[in-house]
Parts: C-alpha cells; structure tokens; sequence
C-alpha cells in the first residue's frame, strides 16, 4: 500500500524542478530529480505526443499524490512542451519526436500516425527532422540521458493499451500486472528513429507504457496507484 499525500494537499506541483534545456519556441524543459536517487534510480517520461493528455495528467497526478521523499525515480513529464500547448503530436516544427532520436535506425523524409483510435489509415504526416536529433527537445533529452544515467526508462504514450517491454524485466511485468495491461515486445509497428531504438542503441533498458484511449478523468482513477507505486518502485 502506497503512501499518499492527502487529497486536499495535491493542488499544487511543489516538487523541485530543474531545467535541462529550452524547446523550439523556448519553453522550458522540465525534470523532477528524485529525493531518494540512487544508483539504480529510474526515469520516467510522458508528453513525447503533445496529443497524449491522458498519461502526462496521471504522471503529474502521481508526483503529486506520493509524498516527496518516497520518490524514487526521476520524471519528466513533458518532454514535447510546445505540442502539450498547441495539442499537436508534433513538436512546433512539425517533427515528430518519437522519430528523431539519433538510433541507428533513423529515417529521413516523413513519418505517419493515426488521427484517433478509429481511423484504420496511419495517414497523417509528419517529419522526423532534418537530421537525426535535429530538435532541440530530442538532443536536450539524450544529454539529460547521458548526465543521469538512470537504470531504467518508462515512456507514457497511449492509446495502444499494452506494456511495450522487449526484455520482459520485473518491472514490465508489475507494470502489467498493476495496469491490468498485456506485456508485449513490440507495439507491432516499425518505428525507426523512436526514443527506444535509441536506448536500445546505448543498452538503456526501456519499457512503453501504452495506455488505452481513455479520459484524463478516468486515467487519473483507473491508472493513479499504478503511476504512484512506479514512482517509488525497487526490484
Ligand atoms: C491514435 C493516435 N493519434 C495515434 O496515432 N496512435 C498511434 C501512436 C500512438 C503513440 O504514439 O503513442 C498510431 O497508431 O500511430
Ligand atoms: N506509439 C509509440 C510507440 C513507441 C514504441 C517504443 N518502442 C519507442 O521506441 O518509443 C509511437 O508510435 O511512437
Ligand atoms: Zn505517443
């Protein structure tokens, strides 16, 4: 059983913010260091997809409903701020940042996603940067990457409704468990240039987390303990 800040006492981010760079129109980038870092601390990511609301809530959520010295991980809950602003899976280039990371397996020209859960066509375009971390939100996360060197990544996307985990670790599977998720290797698509072809280039263990198409409402009932727990979660 989690620990948990009272309801009334959750309004608010307090937790100590620091900055590790600036987006294309010159928001922010924000992280959370962890109060209990370790060695094997975590990081934990949401707001690739500016369009993916539902995940970046139930992380802010989270960090605000377990008390600040339980946490064990680091987060950044908005790694796309201008796309969280302008509600664009993109970033304000027009790049999708999930295909820009500088992987071996990078793509230049474009990129298609679905434009919702109904539409059967990825028919929707758009770039994957004019070189590989071209953006400055993809280049200033790899740097944070190589500076903390966390043990572990968990990136937010939805709305797949799977834990994407190639390496079935302990984690991807309490994920699952706790999420009430299938575990699977591959969310089934190719996806040259993403943020886990990258870490798999620099043997950074990452699972996605994909939540289903869901309210940011009823992602913050069904998914909080999940998010709270993943926060101070230890082997
Ligand atoms: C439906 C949504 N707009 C979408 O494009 N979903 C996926 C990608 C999901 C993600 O990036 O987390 C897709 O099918 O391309
Ligand atoms: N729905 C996500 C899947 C990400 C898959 C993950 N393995 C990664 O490399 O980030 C996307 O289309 O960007
Ligand atoms: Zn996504």
């Amino acid at each position: 059983m989690t620990m948990q800040q009272p309801r009334s006492q959750r309004g608010a981010l307090k937790a100590e913010m620091r900055h590790y760079g600036l987006s294309v129109l010159g928001a922010p980038l924000l992280w959370f260091p962890a109060p209990l870092a370790q060695r094997d601390s975590g990081l934990i990511l949401a707001g690739t997809h500016g369009d993916e609301g539902a995940a970046l809530v139930t992380l802010s959520c989270a960090l605000r409903t377990l008390p600040a010295q339980l946490r064990r991980h680091h987060l950044v809950l908005a790694v796309n701020p201008d796309g969280c602003q302008l509600g664009l899976r993109a970033n304000a280039n027009g790049v999708d940042l999930n295909r820009n990371f500088p992987a071996a397996n990078w793509q230049s020209g474009d990129t298609v996603y679905r434009w919702n859960s109904i539409a059967e066509q990825r028919d929707v375009r758009l770039s994957t940067g004019t070189r590989a971390a071209s953006e400055p939100e993809t280049a200033a996360l790899c740097q944070l990457i190589h500076t903390l060197h966390p043990a572990w990544v968990v990136s937010l996307h939805e709305p797949l409704a799977c834990i994407e985990d190639p390496q079935h670790s302990p984690l991807g599977g309490w994920l699952a468990e706790q999420m009430g998720l299938p575990l699977v290797s591959s969310v089934g698509y190719s996806t040259p240039g993403s943020f886990g072809s990258w870490c798999a280039d620099i043997g950074l263990p990452c699972i996605t987390v994909e939540l289903p198409p869901i309210s940011a409402d009823e992602a913050t009932e069904r998914y909080l303990p999940a998010l709270t727990g993943l926060l101070h979660w230890q082997p």
